[in-house]
């Protein structure tokens, strides 16, 4: 396989694909290639159900392998808010700094202690003639009180990453790639890798 097509628009996302993929020679493409992609509507419970759902969607599609990932931040203080709405937390049009400015809102008053949280990555794989299988990752953590580093994307500068004493906006994409929920999903899909080949 020579390439591979992320059912994804968001350009933070591709970026850590072409990382994982360019140790393995294969060339990513993802919607924001193509001209008119499919719009995919993420109504799924789970981000199981919405990974498969976009996979599937774009997969049939473009009669080609796809991944698709669908990915969020569950807050126990909110009891698991704001999990599968996470791109659309603070209104319909995706905007990573009113989502920060809304959480930080949300969690004013919660002690340190009390502000758990995970990244969650659920990975679906469309494979033409196949059944989808779907693998997931998760990052534990917590959130800060204040925004902090500029590397990454969404809610990246207010996730404490207690393993690195630093924030996930403040590791470089490497670091970020060793250690992010979607990295965990994509170990996952490695161990997978011959299925997803042959
Ligand atoms: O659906 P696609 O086109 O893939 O792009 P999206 O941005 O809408 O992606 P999701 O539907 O999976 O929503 C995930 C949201 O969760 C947040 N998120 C996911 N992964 C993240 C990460 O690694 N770091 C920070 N925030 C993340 C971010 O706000 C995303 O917009
Ligand atoms: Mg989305």
């Amino acid at each position: 396989m020579s390439e591979v097509l992320i059912a994804t628009k968001n350009p933070g996302k591709v970026k850590e694909f072409e990382a994982f993929f360019a140790e393995k020679d294969i060339k990513v493409r993802s919607l924001l290639d193509l001209e008119e992609p499919e719009d995919v509507i993420e109504d799924g419970e789970t981000f199981e159900d919405n990974a498969v759902k976009k996979a599937e969607a774009i997969g049939k599609a473009a009669g080609l392998p796809v991944i698709a990932d669908d990915s969020g931040l569950e807050v126990d203080a909110l009891n698991g808010a704001p999990g599968v709405y996470s791109a659309r937390y603070a209104g319909k049009e995706k905007n990573d700094e009113a989502n920060n400015l809304k959480l930080l809102r949300e969690m004013e008053g919660v002690p340190p202690e009390k502000r758990t949280a995970r990244f969650v990555c659920a990975l679906a794989v469309y494979l033409p003639g196949n059944r989808s299988f779907v693998l997931r990752g998760t990052c534990e953590g917590l959130i800060a009180e204040e925004r902090k580093g500029e590397h990454g994307f969404g809610y990246d500068p207010l996730f404490y990453v207690p393993s690195s004493e630093k924030m996930m906006a403040e590791l470089t994409s490497e670091e970020k790639n060793t250690l992010s929920h979607r990295a965990k999903a994509l170990q996952l899909l490695e161990e997978k890798w011959d299925l997803f080949t042959e």
